[in-house]
């Protein structure tokens, strides 16, 4: 397990969640450290996506505190807005960027152009340092033979390795996967664990992984989470969670998923 005992980079601090009358997160605290990779793990509906999509501003939340980098953000009252400025909101999705399991990149543009946009139109980069970066990204994540291919030519493998370059393009503080894997046929799940497990040794790279592959939390993670009921049931260094579980709730998980 990771011993970093720097202030955290992301701290949730009794932070509730609901959706209507259905209460997904529970006066949730979970905190991370810079350089830090974590993956959550536990049963479906039980709260994962929805930590990811907080911190990435894409939900509200009702109770609690949420700092980002030692700045905070509230969302009392559960009225849909962040209480933090557009500005701020905008930084923080800059500095934490996100791949979704279902790639999202833009049909429309070639794999060059799907990387370079964002760090253009957001950061205001010269367009041909962006391509060069870019390529060196592409390079990366071994697609750079397919830098003037559209999506639809591309394998869901090489989509989503392709939108993990988009996502390091604007040079997040924090990257946070989605399910990353799970739209991908088996065959293809190898090669973006590949990717991942490469970003692992980034020192400063800060990532939370929601995974139903425990390959990734073995080989990619610091330290597992297991949720359950939007709680954190246990944590611990991968080895302690995954091959000696102490809670009940976590062996029942693993044995329904592990077979
Ligand atoms: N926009 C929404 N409106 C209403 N309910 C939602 C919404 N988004 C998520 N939920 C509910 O919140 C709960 C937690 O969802 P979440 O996606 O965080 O779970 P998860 O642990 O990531 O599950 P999975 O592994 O299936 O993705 C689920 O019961 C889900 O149905």
């Amino acid at each position: 397990m990771n011993e970093k005992t720097d202030t955290p980079l992301i701290e949730f601090s009794d932070v509730t969640k609901r959706f209507g009358i259905l209460t997904v997160l529970d006066q949730f605290n979970f905190s991370v450290a810079k350089g830090e990779k974590v993956t959550l793990i536990g049963p479906s509906g039980s709260g994962k996506s929805t930590v990811l999509r907080i911190l990435m501003t894409l939900e509200p939340f009702q109770e609690g505190r949420l700092t980002l980098d030692g700045t905070s953000y509230h969302e009392p009252g559960g009225r849909g807005r962040f209480q933090a400025s557009e500005r701020h909101l905008r930084q923080i999705r800059n500095h934490v960027g996100m791949v979704f399991q279902s790639f999202n990149l833009f049909p429309h543009m070639t794999v060059l152009r799907n990387v370079v946009e964002a760090p253009v139109r957001v950061l205001g980069m010269q367009r041909e340092e962006a391509e060069v970066r870019a390529i060196e990204l592409l390079q990366m994540v071994g697609l750079a033979d397919k830098k003037d291919q559209y999506p639809a030519q591309l394998s869901g493998g090489q989509q989503q390795r392709v939108a993990i370059a988009r996502a390091l393009a604007m040079r997040p503080q924090v990257l946070l996967f989605d399910e990353p894997t799970s739209a991908l046929d088996p065959q293809l799940v190898g090669e973006v664990l590949s990717v991942i497990r490469g970003l692992a040794h980034e020192h400063d790279l800060t990532m939370l992984l929601v995974t139903h592959e425990m390959r990734f939390a073995r080989e990619v993670s610091d330290r597992v989470c297991f949720f359950d009921k939007g709680r954190i049931c246990e944590q611990g260094a991968p080895e302690a969670i995954l091959g000696a579980p102490k809670h009940e709730r976590t062996r029942e998980f693993l044995s329904s998923i592990l077979g």
